[in-house]
């Protein structure tokens, strides 16, 4: 998605959700930042030697375990939408990308990192200081935002961790993105937030991010070259 294509879908988001565009801009060049002096960053060439015609595309819904239980998914480029990281890594699965804006289970990601993962880490206005505290204390990093992008800091397209690991996968040249786990709907999957227990109700912050990612992920549909795909 090109920046002219994302800045309407953008400035509604900001509109109903109540972001600082200010804050998310000042997120992006702290990000930035961090990477430069951590030397940490890669860029999206590096990223792209990852590619296999499919990508699944991991999200934190419910039907993620039995999901994980029942496939293998091995023909192809694995992405993680943050929280599913954990539910991946219990089931002995390393996703080969993790796409986080930092508030999943920070251990299991820097686990993952580790172990191979690349993480792509999102600024955002709300973020700021898991961004200080966490950012540099991984490698392989490529960083995003949802203003204009900067020389290092890309921005793709697509909003919560879910619908960008998606735009992600589109921007790589996969073919088709399979998306696991990706139920919406009235349950918030447990592994969405560090604190959460079980499968959740909605709230209603929650409600709106999962209305956007659902038109997000309906403009890739249609205008992706990427066949997006459900498990
Ligand atoms: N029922 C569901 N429960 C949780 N995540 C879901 C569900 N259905 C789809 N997803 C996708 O899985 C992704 C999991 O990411 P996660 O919830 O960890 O982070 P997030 O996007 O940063 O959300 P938040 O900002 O609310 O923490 C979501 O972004 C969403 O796109
Ligand atoms: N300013 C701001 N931006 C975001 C936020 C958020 O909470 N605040 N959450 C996101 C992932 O769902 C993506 N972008
Ligand atoms: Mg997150």
């Amino acid at each position: 998605m090109e920046w002219e294509e994302w800045k309407p879908f953008y400035d509604e988001i900001v509109r109903e959700m109540g972001f600082d565009e200010k804050a998310d801009r000042k997120a992006s060049l702290i990000l930035r930042d961090i990477l430069l002096k951590s030397e940490n960053y890669t860029t999206i060439s590096e990223l792209r030697k990852l590619i296999r015609e499919r990508a699944y595309v991991f999200g934190a819904g419910p039907s993620l375990e039995e999901s994980l239980k029942t496939h293998t998914f091995d023909d192809g480029i694995l992405i993680a939408a943050d929280g599913a990281t954990s539910a991946l890594l219990e089931h002995n699965i390393l996703p080969h990308i993790i796409v986080t804006d930092l508030d999943g289970r920070f251990e299991d990601i820097k686990k993952a990192n580790e172990l191979g993962s690349f993480v792509v880490v999102h600024a955002h206005g709300d973020n700021i200081e898991k961004l200080k505290a966490y950012a540099s204390k991984l490698k392989n990093v490529l960083g995003t935002c949802q203003t204009e992008p900067l020389d290092i800091i890309y921005n793709f397209g697509g909003f919560t961790d879910g619908d960008r690991g998606a735009f992600l996968a589109e921007a790589l040249g996969t073919r088709e993105a399979c998306l696991v786990g990706f139920d919406f709907g009235e349950i918030v999957g447990k592994w969405s937030k560090p604190h959460l227990k079980e499968h959740s109700p909605i709230w209603e912050s929650k409600r709106k991010k999962f209305y956007f990612a659902q038109k997000l992920l309906k403009w890739l549909e249609e205008n992706g070259k990427a066949r997006i795909t459900y498990l």
